[in-house]
């Protein structure tokens, strides 16, 4: 399925666009058969934020949603116009990392999971993530579906996409962020590691993990201990456990 990134869908993904006021937001299009609270809520918000509204006729709708082939998708019966999202190259990495004290990049070595892609950015959003950053190419975008599952975070996070990954990462290593990779074979655990200074988080793709180049990159890899018989996590949820015992660490010092 392929979705455009001018359209966010969903009363969530909405109204968050226009709680923050975003500036990519053009005009929001509501089917006019859904007029339940949620609903009524986005409307009133836009009303306040002085944001167009277009009510359309149940056909008018769904030909939209034909048109930006959404028909799979939860859209809830309301979409919003927008310009597309920005992304960025590594140039703009550089002035994130002087302005930030003690800043956390999150690396996904080829993610190509959508809904992966946007419940990272939601959990970064959270943790404090200063950017994320992935390959250019074997790496999902900012889609329609990855910035709905960010929940608001795609706003909030910068996207950075690089042509070469290991030589960012060196880059990175020269300007002093430690890059930790995760692994399931690493042979010592998250919890022992102790996360100080400019950091880099590296997390791999769905099926097959960080490329040999990304790992052999890092300047550590760590475990999250597996207890049971399965024997790796979902990429999205292994980021969040990691992300959150590095906060843990620094709001513990
Ligand atoms: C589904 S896993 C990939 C599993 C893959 N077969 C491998 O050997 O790496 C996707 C990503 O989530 C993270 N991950 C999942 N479980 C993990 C664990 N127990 N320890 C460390 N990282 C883990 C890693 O970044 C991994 O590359």
């Amino acid at each position: 399925m392929t979705v455009e990134n001018d359209i966010a869908y969903g009363i969530h993904a909405v109204a968050s666009l226009v709680e923050n006021r975003s500036k990519r937001l053009q005009e929001v299009l509501i089917n006019r058969d859904r007029r339940d609270k949620r609903v009524q809520r986005v409307i009133d918000l836009c009303k306040d934020g002085q944001i167009k509204i277009k009510f359309l006729e149940r056909q008018a709708f769904d030909r939209l949603i034909k048109k930006y082939q959404l028909e799979e998708v939860p859209h809830q019966g309301i979409l919003a116009q927008t310009t597309p999202m920005e992304t960025l190259s590594e140039h703009d990495l550089w002035p994130l990392l002087e302005q930030t004290s003690e800043p956390i990049f999150l690396i996904l070595d080829g993610v190509t999971d959508p809904h992966n892609i946007g419940a990272c950015l939601r959990t970064a959003d959270a943790t404090g993530v200063t950017a994320l950053i992935v390959p250019k190419d074997k790496s999902a975008t900012l889609t329609a579906a990855a910035i709905k599952i960010a929940s608001g975070a795609a706003e909030t996070i910068p996207f950075i996409q690089v042509t070469n990954l290991a030589r960012t990462m060196r880059s990175l290593q020269d300007k002093g962020v430690w890059i930790v990779g995760t692994a399931g074979e690493a042979d010592h655990s998250l919890h022992q590691a102790r996360f100080k200074g400019p950091l880099a988080l590296v997390m791999g793709a769905e099926g097959s993990g960080m490329r040999r180049l990304t790992r052999e990159t890092c300047d550590e890899l760590i475990n999250i201990p597996m207890l049971g018989q399965v024997s790796s996590l979902n990429v999205s949820v292994a980021t969040g456990v990691c992300l959150y015992e590095i906060v843990r660490q620094r709001l513990a010092n």
